[in-house]
């Protein structure tokens, strides 16, 4: 993936982020166009848009950009798949320690640790799949797994790449109303509009690369949204 642009990085004072006419390709062909973004500290974003439209591309380049400030919650939920749940989350924070302890906690995990991530667990209903192996998860608990790593990592910024997609719609709305609760700005990736609207305060809406529009929640309807899956 390469990039080009503008980038405009403030993490004191506001702006958080902001893009201007950047653009990504993949071996030379153009996956976002002309992309002009600005991100405000606080601000509760949904990324909408058809399959291959841009969006995990765009929360890539924001990833890229933000590193240091950002947890991500990928599509493909990155988990390590022979580890345990519990060491999967403790992964969140595995720069927080030496690789001396993250080794020893590897091999037989700290009490206090175990406790910490039992709690982050018990947030996302997932306590007793605490020494599961995460290849014995179904999608939506590997989902869960996901979305507590991201909450043990904490961080300014969460970027998060449809992240309730494999849960049911109740569990849905909890999650994304936790991770909005715990992370003072967010931007989720979704394909659910009424999960858009009812959990972000602006909307992003991208097409082919572009992005077509970019409004208050409260100015659009579910109608609005959908139009951005006709062609
Ligand atoms: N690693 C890659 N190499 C080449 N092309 C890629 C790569 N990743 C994505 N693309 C292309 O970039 C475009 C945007 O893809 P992207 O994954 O960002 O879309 P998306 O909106 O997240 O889709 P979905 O909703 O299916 O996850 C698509 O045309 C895709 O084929």
């Amino acid at each position: 993936m390469g990039s080009s642009g503008l980038i405009v990085i403030d993490t004191q004072t506001q702006p958080l982020l902001s893009l201007v006419n950047a653009e990504v390709r993949y071996q030379g062909n153009v996956a976002l166009h002309d992309i002009n973004l600005t991100i405000q500290k606080g601000e509760k974003i949904a990324l909408i848009g058809r399959s291959g439209s841009g969006k995990s591309t765009l929360l890539k380049l924001i990833y890229e950009t933000l590193p240091k400030i950002t947890a991500l919650v990928p599509q493909d939920e990155g988990l390590v798949e022979s580890l345990s749940v519990y060491h999967n989350v403790y992964m969140g924070r595995l720069r927080a320690h030496s690789w001396f302890y993250n080794l020893l906690n590897l091999i037989r995990p700290f009490k206090s640790r175990v406790e910490e991530v039992n709690a982050i667990l018990e947030k996302v209903e997932l306590q007793d799949k605490c020494f599961d192996v995460v290849k014995q998860l179904s999608g939506g608990q590997r989902q869960r797994t996901a979305v507590a790593r991201s909450l043990y990592q904490g961080g300014e910024l969460l970027l998060a790449d449809e992240p309730v997609s494999a849960v049911d719609e109740l569990q849905a709305g909890r999650l994304l109303q936790m991770l909005s609760t715990d992370f003072s700005t967010t931007l989720f990736a979704l394909h659910d509009t009424q999960l858009a609207l009812s959990h972000c305060t602006r909307v992003i809406g991208l097409h082919r690369g572009r992005i077509v529009l970019d409004e208050p929640s409260e100015h659009l309807s579910a109608a609005d949204l959908t139009r951005l899956y006709c062609d």
